[in-house]
């Protein structure tokens, strides 16, 4: 049966467990190797088939203007796609956002909210991408949302791409929200930016140390000093939750996290965080939520 309405579809955020600047290509854009890790907090999207073609985001979100969110960015891009596939040009859609995670956060909120409208409109159009068309169709508006699509947890090269899936600890994570808004580009045209870290070959072996790298603090986030160094509030977060574990920054800030093995002592630590920040924990996630609550994978592959 042709569904016409999808609500409360997640838009869960990532973690980057560990970031590594390996160097920078000839447009300006940096190598990157880092392990994309999604938990259970996010935004919540509502969809609606219009009677029109139009695509419109019905929610205001401050300082986005409706042409430039990437949700609709990215459902322009594949009504276009569909049209082509089809030879007409399917309904237009509202959408709707329950905006929960903060922008400049480092937890990909935009580009999560991206791959959940384009997974969503691939089954509410019947547009047929597959999973792999899907990732292409989005990697020239931002280089997190393909991840989010490929749907697990991943080893990321290139510019973030290059993904393969990694075995993910199974564990809670306690993220701090520093109250700043980091502009991604401002850390990495930073001239104290270091972009020298050796690459590292992923064997079966390391994929092993992957799955520790949480607690055994593997890697670093070279995105982090300079980060710190622009935002104290970052640098205080960081300083506060290191005293209960290997806290790091995730992507190019400005959140912060640090793991833990239980529920019971991520809440521990929640409970003692200062009042200035915003806290919460969430579980690492396995596999993206639309995986199961869509059968998005049996309906695209
Ligand atoms: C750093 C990461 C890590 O997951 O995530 P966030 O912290 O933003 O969530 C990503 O690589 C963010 O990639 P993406 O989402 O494409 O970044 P954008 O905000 O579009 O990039 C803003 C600007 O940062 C620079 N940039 C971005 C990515 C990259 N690999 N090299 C760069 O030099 C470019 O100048 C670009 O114009
Ligand atoms: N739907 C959206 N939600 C959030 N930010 C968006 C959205 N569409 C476009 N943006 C733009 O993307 C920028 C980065 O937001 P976001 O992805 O949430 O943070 P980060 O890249 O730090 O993880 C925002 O500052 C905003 O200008």
């Amino acid at each position: 049966m042709r569904r016409t309405s999808l609500h409360d579809c997640p838009a869960p955020a990532k973690l980057n467990l560990f970031l590594h600047v390996n160097g920078r290509r000839a447009d300006g854009y940096h190598l990157l190797q880092t392990v994309f890790q999604m938990v259970d907090h996010g935004d919540l999207l509502h969809f609606d088939l219009r009677a029109d073609h139009r695509i419109c985001r019905t929610t205001d979100v401050p300082g986005v203007p409706q042409e430039h969110d990437l949700i609709v960015r990215a459902l322009l891009l594949l009504q276009v796609a569909c049209e082509r596939r089809r030879g007409r040009l399917p309904p237009g859609i509202d959408v709707a956002i329950d905006k929960r995670l903060p922008m400049g956060g480092g937890l990909g909120g935009g580009s999560s909210d991206a791959a959940t409208a384009l997974m969503v409109a691939n089954v509410l159009w019947q547009a047929g991408l597959t999973r792999e068309e899907l990732m292409a169709l989005a990697l020239p508006l931002g280089a997190d949302i393909p991840f989010f699509i490929f749907g697990e947890t991943a080893f990321a090269e290139g510019v973030g791409e290059a993904l393969q899936p990694v075995a993910a600890p199974d564990c809670w994570y306690v993220v701090i929200e520093p109250g700043v808004a980091v502009p991604t580009a401002a850390i990495f045209c930073s001239e104290h930016l270091t972009r020298d870290t050796s690459p590292i070959i992923i064997t079966d072996f390391s994929r092993h140390t992957m799955k520790h790298t949480v607690f055994k603090g593997f890697g670093r986030n070279d995105l982090q000093a300079v980060a710190v160094s622009l935002f104290p509030p970052v640098a205080q977060a960081i300083d506060w939750l290191s005293a209960h574990g290997d806290a790091r920054m995730t992507g190019s800030g400005a959140c912060v996290f640090c793991a833990f093995s239980s529920e019971t002592e991520a809440d521990a630590v929640l409970q003692q965080v200062p009042a200035i920040w915003k806290a919460w924990k969430a579980k690492a996630l396995m596999h993206h939520p639309l995986n199961t609550v869509l059968q998005v994978s049996a309906v695209i592959e």
